[in-house]
C-alpha cells in the first residue's frame, strides 16, 4: 500500500472502532437488568377464606404499566379470619404455614424491604357490626403473627367496600395495560362470600358521592362509579333468601323447608340458627330449632325467591340497582371475578347468551341430586348443592340487580386471571400502597430496546458505507489527477 494513503486507512480504522465501541457500550449500559426482582405480599383475608398474594416485578422498572405480576399464591388452611372470633389467637395461627411459604419463595436478601400488608373484608366488616371488640381482637392477632416474620410489615386492616371496588377495578385495568391507552377500560365485577362489588366508568353523571371515586393514572383522569353490597355475596346471600322462605313457611310447616334453588331429591337437616347466625338476618327471628331442608329443583321458583332479596320499590336517584342505591346504567365491557368466575365455570355457562345461559342453568338445577353427586363424586357435597342457588343468583344480581340485558350480556367477561395474575383487590391495593401508579405517564425512552438496537446498528453501518465510499472517491479523483499530471 502507498504510504499517502496511510492516514486515511489509520483514520477510517479507527472511526470503525470508535462506532464499535460506542454500540457495544450503548448495549451494555442500556440492557434490561431482568435478573433483579423485587417483591410484595399481600393478604386477602376474605369472608370464607384466607390468601396470600406474593408479587414481583423488575427492580428498576417499578413504574411501567403491567411490570408487577404474581409469582406464587397460598391458600390459608381452613376458614376465614372472622370465623376466629371465639378464638383469636388462631386467626394469627392459621397465617403460618403460608408466611412460612413466602419465606422460601422470596430471595432472603429482599425480606427486609419485601412490604407485607393484610386487607380484611366483608367477613370481618360484619363481625365488626356484630362485635367489635372480637373483630379488633382477631386483627391484633393477625398483625401480631405478620410482624413476627422478617418481612417489612405494613399494617392489618379492613378495607372499606369502596377500596376492594376500586382496586378491584385498578387491578384488572392494569394487568389488561388499559391504564396508559386512549382505548375503554374494563368494568370490575366481584362476587365473594359476603359481599359484591361492581365499578365501572359510567358515561352518566354519578349522583351520590359515595359512590364515586377519582384517580390519576399515568396521565389520565378516572371518574368511577363503584358500590359495594354487604350481605350480598353468595354465601350471606343464600341465608338471606333461606331467611325469608323460612321466614313464610315455618309458620305453616315447621319442619320442612321446600326450596326450589336445590335438586329435587336433596334432603339435609338443619337448625335455624345456621342461617340467622348473621348480622344480615338478624331481624328475622324464629323458634323452631330444626328443620328439614328439601329440594325442588324448579328455576323459574328459584328465581322468583331470590328476587326477594333485592328491593327495587324505593329509589331517590333518577335510576337505582337495588336497595335504593343509585347506579348509572352500565357502561362497556366487564370482567367478572371470584364467585363469579368459580360458579359460571364449572357450570361451562361462561360464553352462551343470556337465554341459552338461563336454559342450560334451568336443566341443571332441575337435575336429580342423585345424578349431580353421581357426576361429581369428588366435589364436596356443600360447594355442590349451592351450585344452582349460586348461578341463579348471579343471573338475578346481573339482570335485576345491576341492570345487564340480552343485549350486553356478551360485554361480561368471565375471568379468573389476567396473564398469569388473578383478578382481586390486593394487586390494585399494594400497587396503590407503594405508588407504583404514578399520576402522571413516566418519561418513556424514544423508542423500544430493540428498536433502539437495530437502530444503532444500521446507523453505524450507514456511517461506515458513506466512509467507504468517500474514501473510494477520494482514491479515484487522486488517481485521475496523477494520470492528468503523467
Ligand atoms: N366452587 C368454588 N367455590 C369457591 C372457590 N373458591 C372460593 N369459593 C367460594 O366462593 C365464594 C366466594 O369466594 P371468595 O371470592 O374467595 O370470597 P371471599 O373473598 O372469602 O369473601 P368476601 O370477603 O365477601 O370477598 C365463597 O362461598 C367460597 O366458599 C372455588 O375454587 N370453587
Ligand atoms: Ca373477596
Amino acid at each position: 500500500m502507498e504510504r499517502r494513503y496511510m492516514p486515511v486507512v489509520i483514520f477510517l480504522a479507527a472511526i470503525t472502532v470508535g462506532i464499535i465501541i460506542m454500540v457495544v457500550i450503548s448495549v451494555v449500559q442500556n440492557k434490561p437488568l431482568y435478573q433483579k426482582y423485587k417483591y410484595g405480599i399481600v393478604l386477602d383475608a376474605g369472608s370464607s377464606h384466607t390468601s396470600v398474594f406474593i408479587y414481583e416485578w423488575p427492580a428498576e422498572k417499578e413504574n411501567n404499566t403491567g411490570m408487577v405480576q404474581q409469582k406464587h399464591t397460598c391458600n390459608v388452611k381452613g376458614k376465614g379470619i372472622s370465623s376466629y372470633s371465639a378464638n383469636p389467637q388462631g386467626a394469627g395461627a392459621s397465617l403460618q404455614e403460608c408466611m412460612n411459604e413466602a419465606k422460601q419463595k422470596i430471595p432472603a436478601h429482599r425480606h427486609p424491604e419485601t412490604p407485607v400488608y393484610l386487607g380484611a373484608t366483608a367477613g370481618m366488616r360484619l363481625l365488626r357490626m356484630e362485635n367489635e371488640e372480637a373483630s379488633k381482637k382477631v386483627l391484633d392477632s393477625v398483625a401480631l403473627s405478620l410482624k413476627s416474620y422478617p418481612f417489612s410489615y405494613q399494617g392489618a386492616r379492613i378495607i372499606s367496600g369502596q377500596e376492594e371496588g376500586a382496586f378491584g377495578w385498578i387491578t384488572v385495568n392494569y394487568l389488561s395495560e388499559n391504564l396508559r391507552k386512549p382505548t375503554g377500560t374494563l368494568g370490575a365485577l366481584d362476587l365473594g362470600g359476603a359481599s359484591t362489588q361492581i365499578t365501572f366508568v359510567p358515561q352518566q353523571k354519578i349522583e351520590s358521592s359515595d359512590n364515586s371515586i377519582d384517580f390519576r393514572l399515568y396521565g389520565n383522569n378516572y371518574h368511577l362509579y363503584t358500590h359495594s353490597f354487604l350481605c350480598y355475596g353468595k354465601d350471606q346471600a343464600l341465608k338471606l333468601s333461606m331467611g325469608k322462605k323460612l321466614e313464610s313457611t315455618l309458620k305453616t310447616d315447621p319442619i320442612e323447608l321446600r326450596d326450589p334453588c336445590f335438586h329435587p331429591g336433596y334432603k339435609v337437616p338443619r337448625t335455624v340458627p345456621d342461617v340467622f347466625n348473621t348480622p344480615c338476618t338478624k331481624e328475622l327471628k324464629l323458634a323452631n330449632e330444626n328443620f328439614l331442608h328439601v329440594g325442588l329443583g324448579n328455576w323459574s321458583q328459584c328465581q322468583q325467591s331470590i328476587r326477594k332479596v333485592f328491593n327495587t320499590s324505593i329509589c331517590s336517584y333518577s335510576k337505582c340497582s337495588f336497595n335504593g342505591v343509585f347506579q348509572p346504567s352500565v357502561y362497556g365491557d366487564f370482567g367478572a371475578f371470584s364467585a363469579f368466575f368459580f360458579v359460571m365455570d364449572f357450570l361451562n355457562l361462561t360464553s352462551d347468551s343470556l337465554a341459552t345461559t338461563k336454559e342450560k342453568l334451568a336443566a341443571y338445577c332441575s337435575t336429580p341430586w342423585e345424578k349431580i353427586v353421581g357426576n361429581h363424586p369428588k366435589i364436596d357435597q356443600k360447594y355442590l348443592s349451592e351450585y344452582c342457588f349460586s348461578a341463579t343468583y348471579i343471573l338475578t344480581l346481573l339482570e335485576d340487580g345491576y341492570k345487564f340485558t340480552s343485549n350486553n350480556w356478551k360485554d361480561i367477561r368471565f375471568i379468573k386471571k389476567i396473564g398469569d395474575s388473578d383478578a382481586g383487590w390486593t394487586l390494585g391495593y399494594m400497587l396503590n400502597l407503594t405508588n407504583m401508579i404514578p399520576a402522571e405517564a413516566p418519561d418513556m425512552p424514544l423508542m423500544p430496546y430493540g428498536g433502539y438496537v437495530t437502530f444503532m446498528f444500521f446507523f453505524a453501518l450507514l456511517i461506515l458505507v458513506l466512509l467507504l465510499l468517500v474514501y473510494l472517491y477520494f482514491r479515484r479523483s487522486t488517481r485521475t489527477a496523477q494520470k492528468d499530471i503523467i
